[in-house]
């Protein structure tokens, strides 16, 4: 397809749009025929896919003008839009960091929608942290992600120096220094936890080789899709060249939602609720640990004194908010959840402060509390702010904490069980068909 005549920018990116359906047609023909050819589907794939994801927005950062062109050009192909940042202001960029590879999944949906804005402003990585931006869309949300993309573009942020979109984890996934794992699909009518775990857990499967395949091989790998922690240990047992550590699962919304209650049971800022963590599954056998949690530096169970609120109505509130919030308002929440992301990811790259925690569900192995090895699980952990974390080992487990963490370790260990087809493990039957409902309220 020929650029129509013309050098505006407006026109390039009409036609960039009007290319992508195109270029996806090529690129299947161009597969088919090495693979006719005798080439593997992976061999075929590396050898068309340089060119199969479409750059929407690219600028060279922070470098030399004609150089950062170059480069450009180099680099993307036809499918790119550079700008000339000859007039950029170097005192802006000169303190920049190196630019960071961000791939997002499911990136037209409702939380995206409120997070993508957030990374590309630098409120998450950093006001010196360039990013480029990866979407990874389904078949069905292909228009909807280039509108994603002009959005963004158009909000002119100067740390998002590049965004690109596509449908194939393997390209959107390339050299990605983070992996945000949003997308998945809502539970049908009548569909019970046990099918979403079958049918999420093939996403994450596929999207796990992928990474293991094409994304850097430090990739920080958070994932939001439910449910959560097995779907993320699913993508890790796929992904066997990134290290375990790396893969969380989102457990921060219900740490902050915990941290609300106490803070509106207590009367206190949310900013003096601190060690707030949250064990186990993202799911209703979660562990909102209000034993270890402090208020103003003192023990939550010191400063509100009524032990039966914490027994029979902080964990509940903590576990159906998301249900309480639906009635209210028709939808589910989306914006705390891209808030939670936020925070997720601000926990790894800034310094736990002394004493405190966040939550995050983890690899359990060698963890100090004696939960299964092998599950993702949520668990107290602090950061030295670089990427890393380790599991803090000076939390109290009581005899009440060690049986509620006993209950969601074991519906973790079931999940498990439910994925071994997954997970390259033998045996295996799915003990959790008919079993009680225990998603969180307002996600599917
Ligand atoms: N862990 C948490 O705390 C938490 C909180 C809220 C929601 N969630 C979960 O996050 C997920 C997303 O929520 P949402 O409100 O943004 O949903 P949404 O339906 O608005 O968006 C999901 C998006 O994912 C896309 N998608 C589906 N399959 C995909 C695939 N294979 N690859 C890439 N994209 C794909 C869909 O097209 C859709 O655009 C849901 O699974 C939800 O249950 C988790």
């Amino acid at each position: 397809m020929r650029l129509p005549p013309g050098p505006s920018a407006g026109r390039l990116r009409v036609w960039i749009l009007a290319c992508f359906s195109t270029r996806s047609i090529k690129m299947a023909l161009n597969m088919k025929q090495r693979m006719d050819a005798g080439l593997s589907r992976k061999a075929a794939r590396s050898s068309v896919s340089r060119s199969s994801v479409v750059k929407v927005r690219s600028v060279a950062a922070p470098a030399p003008p004609a150089a950062a062109v170059q480069e450009a050009k180099k680099a993307y192909g036809v499918f790119r839009l550079s700008y000339d940042t000859q007039n950029e202001d170097p005192s802006l960029t000169r303190t920049w960091k190196k630019t960071i590879k961000v791939a997002v999944t499911g990136a037209s949906g409702n939380i995206s929608n409120h997070l993508l804005f957030m990374l590309a402003s630098g409120e998450v990585y950093g006001k010196d942290q360039p990013i480029a931006l990866q979407l990874l869309g389904s078949d069905r949300s292909k228009e909807a992600l280039e509108g994603v993309a002009m959005e963004l573009e158009d909000s002119l942020y100067p740390l998002l120096r590049e965004v690109s979109i596509g449908t194939d984890p393997y390209e959107v996934f390339g050299d990605a220094d983070w992996a945000l794992m949003i997308g998945a699909k809502p539970r049908g009518p009548g569909m019970e936890r046990a099918d979403l775990l079958q049918q999420n857990g093939e996403i994450f499967q596929v999207q796990g080789r992928a990474l293991n395949d094409s994304a850097s091989r430090n990739c920080k790998v958070l994932v939001v899709g439910n449910p959560c922690n097995t779907n993320a240990l699913i993508a890790m047992e796929n992904a066997p060249n990134i290290p375990r550590k790396n893969f969380h699962a989102l457990t921060r919304l219900d740490e902050n939602r915990a941290k609300c209650q106490l803070a509106l049971k207590s009367g206190k800022f949310y900013t003096s609720v601190s060690r707030m963590a949250v064990w186990g599954n993202h799911s209703t056998t979660q562990v909102p640990d209000y034993i270890n949690a402090r208020i103003g530096g003192i023990p939550a169970t010191d400063v509100i004194r009524d032990m039966k609120w914490f027994r029979e109505e902080f964990t509940p509130k903590v576990a159906l908010r998301g249900g309480a919030l639906i009635k209210k308002w028709g939808r589910s929440s989306a914006a705390s959840t891209a808030v939670s992301v936020a925070d997720a990811i601000r926990a790894l790259v800034t310094p736990t402060a002394p004493g405190d925690c966040f939550s995050s569900g983890v690899i359990s192995d060698g963890n100090p509390y004696g939960v299964k090895e092998g599950l993702i699980f949520s668990f107290p952990c602090r950061s030295k702010g670089d990427g890393d974390y380790e599991i803090c080992d000076d939390f109290i487990v009581d005899e009440y904490l060690r049986s509620k963490i006993r209950a969601s370790e074991d519906e973790l260990q079931k999940e498990k069980e439910c994925v071994s087809h997954l997970i390259g493990m033998m045996g295996g039957s799915c003990s959790l068909r008919g079993a009680e409902d225990t998603t969180v309220p307002g996600e599917n």
